[in-house]
């Protein structure tokens, strides 16, 4: 069963690829081979009619949205008589592990940076405040990475709000897929963006999924406008697979990778070790607390085979 039966109706206009690709038509954004040829480094598998159809109305309803922000930003600076300082207008993209978040991500980012309005976009993964590996096997939370109690939230919440509040510089651990842990002495620093984009499975979630002590704000309380990627379950797992297959022949053929093993394993036991991790690990922690979050999102982009997207639905 299609996962979009089950959202409210009521809550979002639905539109399907053509109608969606239709709302681009005033865009004045023309893409430069140049352009093109950067979006292609984010990600070569992404083709260009998904960027012109999804991509491009998409950056278009964004920048229609940071413009009202920066207008009401205007109107509060008057009435206040005073000028506050620079806040980063921010926008979320959840999802489950593998449906696209950072590849989603990469490329509004490029496409955002084109608007003369909000040149400096800035881009964070949420997978910097994952526990280090250590912490998380004296919790015994190894079989749980990415469950709600596997980040460290308050620190989470903490830079959000620092980056909400204009600090001038703010900076975030950063996390390795290779080291499968958080990299030491490394931080990624954010100094006052036009726009701050933050990629992470558990950008939704509130205080129900949250350990008690990280309870209020959340994540979502700092964010302008949140994107939820969605597709089903049965593709998110083939794509879990791919994406693992190609690591064992890159990533993981690192000396340094956590999963350096695997790189020796053949087609079909690595396609097994993937399938049960998304099974044991990435599954569960998709249906519990994740795709529970989906409804909270602005607006909800819905991917089919081959990571077309075929629905978008925005919230009315
Ligand atoms: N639009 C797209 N077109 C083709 N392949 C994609 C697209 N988006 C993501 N992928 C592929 O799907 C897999 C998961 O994408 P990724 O961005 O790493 O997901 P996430 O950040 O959600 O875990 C990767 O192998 C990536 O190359
Ligand atoms: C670091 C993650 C929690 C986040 O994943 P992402 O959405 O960035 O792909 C995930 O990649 C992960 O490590 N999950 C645990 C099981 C596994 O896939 O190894």
């Amino acid at each position: 069963m299609s996962q979009s039966n089950q959202i409210h109706n009521a809550l979002y206009l639905a539109f399907q690829r053509l109608q969606w690709a239709s709302l681009r038509e005033s865009v004045p954004l023309t893409l430069s081979e140049t352009d093109l040829a950067d979006l292609r480094g984010i990600n070569e598998k992404i083709s260009l009619s998904e960027v012109t159809d999804i991509y491009l109305p998409l950056s278009r309803l964004l920048n229609l949205n940071v413009g009202a922000k920066q207008q009401r930003g205007l109107a509060l600076n008057e009435f206040l008589g005073h000028v506050p300082p620079k806040r980063p207008y921010i926008i979320s993209i959840a999802g489950s592990v593998a449906v696209g978040k950072s590849t989603t991500a990469r490329i509004l980012q490029a496409l955002l940076s084109h608007w003369p309005e909000h040149p400096k976009v800035d881009l964070i993964t949420t997978d910097g405040f994952l526990y280090p590996l250590a912490e998380l096997k004296r919790r015994g939370l190894l079989q749980r990475k990415g469950f709600p109690e596997s980040y460290d939230m308050k620190a989470l919440v903490e830079f959000i709000s620092a980056i909400k509040a204009g600090e001038s510089e703010v900076s975030a651990p950063i996390y390795s897929h290779i080291t499968y842990d958080r990299i030491p002495d490394e931080q990624q620093w954010v100094h006052q963006p036009d726009i701050l984009i933050i990629e992470g499975l558990n950008v939704l979630q509130t205080g129900q999924d949250l350990p008690v002590d990280t309870q209020r704000p959340f994540v979502s309380d700092f964010v302008d406008f949140s994107i939820y990627v969605d597709a089903n379950e049965n593709l998110l797992k083939q794509w879990y697979i791919d994406r693992f297959l190609q690591f064992r022949t890159g990533a993981f053929s690192d000396e340094n990778s956590y999963f350096h093993h695997y790189s020796k394993f053949n087609d079909q036991e690595a396609t097994d070790t993937a399938a049960n991790i998304w099974d044991t690990i990435n599954g569960p922690n998709l249906t519990l607390n994740i795709l529970p979050t989906r409804e909270r999102a602005h607006l909800i982009l819905q991917k089919g085979p081959d990571h077309m997207m075929d629905q978008v639905l925005l919230r009315k």
